[in-house]
């Protein structure tokens, strides 16, 4: 009996040893590795913000980089301050990813992509009831059918001669409120969960031509985008989005390369972004066994911390509302 007997301490190295071999075995798609050395990397939203400081440090990494935004002049002021700091010459587009056949334009003239991160993003808050129509459409336009014509133009570049070229990627900016709900973002938040979507879809039907699709989910960022949208931003959008802490710009561009780098399906960006991916991971593709690991072993936990999250918030709408009275 003594030969078959499995004392209770080693079940508890046992299990979980076991769970990690299955994972190591059954996680999809296998990892993968992205260099940016050599590479052309092409970034919408380059000229400001969050695109601007992965624009600066992908440049540094010795990658050949493209630019589009709308505004020629801060194409112009990103491409020189660039140069400056990395003394490498960067391409810049002028167009609007509402515009199909401009963006096709720009890409097709910057040659084929191998990184296409679809950084550009607009965001407006405001309580639904109050938002002007027009304004919603703009998010939705910009944020995600920019981002299907990006990705519809730039594909057949991409996918040709991938084989010899090695793996690509399409890396999508989305938000934190890309992953919950945020009071002051129905439109903002229903264009980046859009994307979320997408994203998923793309990775499976893109994956045996070895691009890899990286979704990014930072939380508030200091950026000149942010500056604009609190000068509005409803105060419970501002007391609910502080529940994940800030962050710098370019802190935000070097987890998103390393996700890229990583072929990371979910990048989170700080720790209230880890727990909020291990929340909300549903049936996203994971590469990582030690990830999924801890996905799978703290649901019930990371449900159980989502709802305190949402005691707390209905908790402040609540104290909001009795304090503020409607007009
Ligand atoms: N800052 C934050 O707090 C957070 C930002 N994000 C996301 O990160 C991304 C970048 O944000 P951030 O750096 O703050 O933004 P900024 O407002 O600082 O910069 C936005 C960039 O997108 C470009 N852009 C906007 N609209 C269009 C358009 N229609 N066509 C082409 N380019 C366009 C802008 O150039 P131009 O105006 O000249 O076109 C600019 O280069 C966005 O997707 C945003 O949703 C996510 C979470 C938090
Ligand atoms: C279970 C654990 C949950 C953990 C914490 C949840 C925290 C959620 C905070 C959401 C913040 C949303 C900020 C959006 C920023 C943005 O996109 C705008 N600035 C526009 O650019």
């Amino acid at each position: 009996m003594a030969g078959v007997y499995i004392s209770f301490s080693s079940l508890i190295l046992i299990v979980p040893l076991a769970l990690l071999l299955l994972l190591y075995f059954i996680v999809r798609p296998k990892p993968a590795r992205v260099p940016i050395k050599n590479r052309h990397v092409f970034i919408t939203g380059g000229s400001s913000g969050i695109g601007l400081s992965l624009a600066h440090l992908c440049a540094r990494q010795g990658a050949s980089v493209s630019l589009l935004a709308r505004d020629a002049a801060k194409l112009e002021e990103a491409k020189q301050s660039i140069k400056l700091a990395t003394g490498c010459d960067v391409s810049v587009f002028s167009a609007d990813v509402r515009d199909y056949d401009a963006v096709k334009r720009a890409v097709e003239e910057a040659g084929p992509i191998d990184v296409l991160v679809c950084n550009h993003g607009v965001f407006v808050p405001q309580e639904l009831a109050e938002q002007e129509i027009e304004e919603i459409k703009f998010m939705v336009d910009v944020n995600l059918m920019g981002t299907f014509h990006l990705i519809k133009a730039a594909l057949p570049g991409m996918k040709k001669n991938r084989a010899e070229l090695g793996p690509g990627s399409i890396a999508i900016m989305s938000s934190q409120a890309g992953q919950v709900g945020i009071y002051g973002y129905t439109a903002y938040s229903a264009s980046k969960f859009g994307l979320k979507g997408l994203a998923e879809a793309l990775q499976q039907e893109i994956i045996s031509d070895n691009i890899h699709v990286s979704l990014i989910f930072p939380p508030d960022t200091d950026t000149p985008g942010l500056v604009e949208e609190t000068k509005r931003r409803p105060q419970l959008t501002s007391i609910i989005a502080a529940s994940s802490g800030a962050m710098k710009a370019d802190e935000v561009a070097k987890k998103s390369l390393n996700g890229i780098e990583s072929g990371t399906f979910i990048v989170p960006c700080n720790f209230e972004g880890f727990l909020l991916s291990v929340a909300t991971a549903g049936l996203s593709p994971q590469r990582s066994f030690l990830m999924a690991f801890v996905e799978v072993t703290t649901a019930g936990l990371m449900r159980l911390a989502g709802l305190f999250f949402q005691w707390n918030w209905y908790g402040a709408i609540d104290k909001w509302r009795s304090t503020n009275t409607r007009t």
